[in-house]
């Protein structure tokens, strides 16, 4: 599964070093479809000069709607520049999308250096096949 889906996520204090980013790899955002929470989707329009789905923003359950689509196999990579520096409102949202991604074993990159190299990867293309992972042998534990 190539990636196609891309979801970019920046808490306030990383918008900018976000959107410097995606400006300066914007012909690797060329051809990807882009989900974003609410306010780094208005951020990453003006950067890209692109169409991006638009989610709401995250306190109001944007996280959670990028965490329902990779759940659901419609977001290929998260690139979510969270701030270590500040507490968050909605911080078991940002958790519950970080865990999201790590079990639908999707690339995440939580800053600008593993963000590099994700789009760097030779693995990000259209001959990687990754397989979702199967969890339909998977039961709840049993009370
Ligand atoms: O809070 C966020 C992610 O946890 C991001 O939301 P915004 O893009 O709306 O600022």
């Amino acid at each position: 599964m190539a990636v196609k889906n891309v979801a970019l996520v920046a808490h306030d204090h990383k918008k900018q070093e976000l959107t410097d980013w995606a400006k300066i790899n914007i012909r690797y955002f060329e051809n990807m479809n882009i989900y974003a929470t609410g306010t780094t989707g208005r951020l990453m329009e003006e950067a890209l000069g692109k169409k991006i789905n638009r989610l709401l923003s995250g306190p109001l359950g944007g996280d959670q709607q990028i965490g329902a689509k990779i759940a659901e196999g419609k977001i290929d990579m998260l690139i979510f520049f969270w701030d270590p520096l500040e507490p968050m409102p909605h911080d078991p949202d940002i958790k519950a999308l970080l865990r999201i991604a790590a079990l639908w074993n999707i690339p995440v990159a939580c800053n600008q250096a593993s963000a590099d190299y994700i789009i760097r990867s030779p693995l990000i293309s259209e001959l990687y096949d990754k397989p979702r992972p199967d969890f339909s042998g998977y039961t709840t534990r049993q009370v």
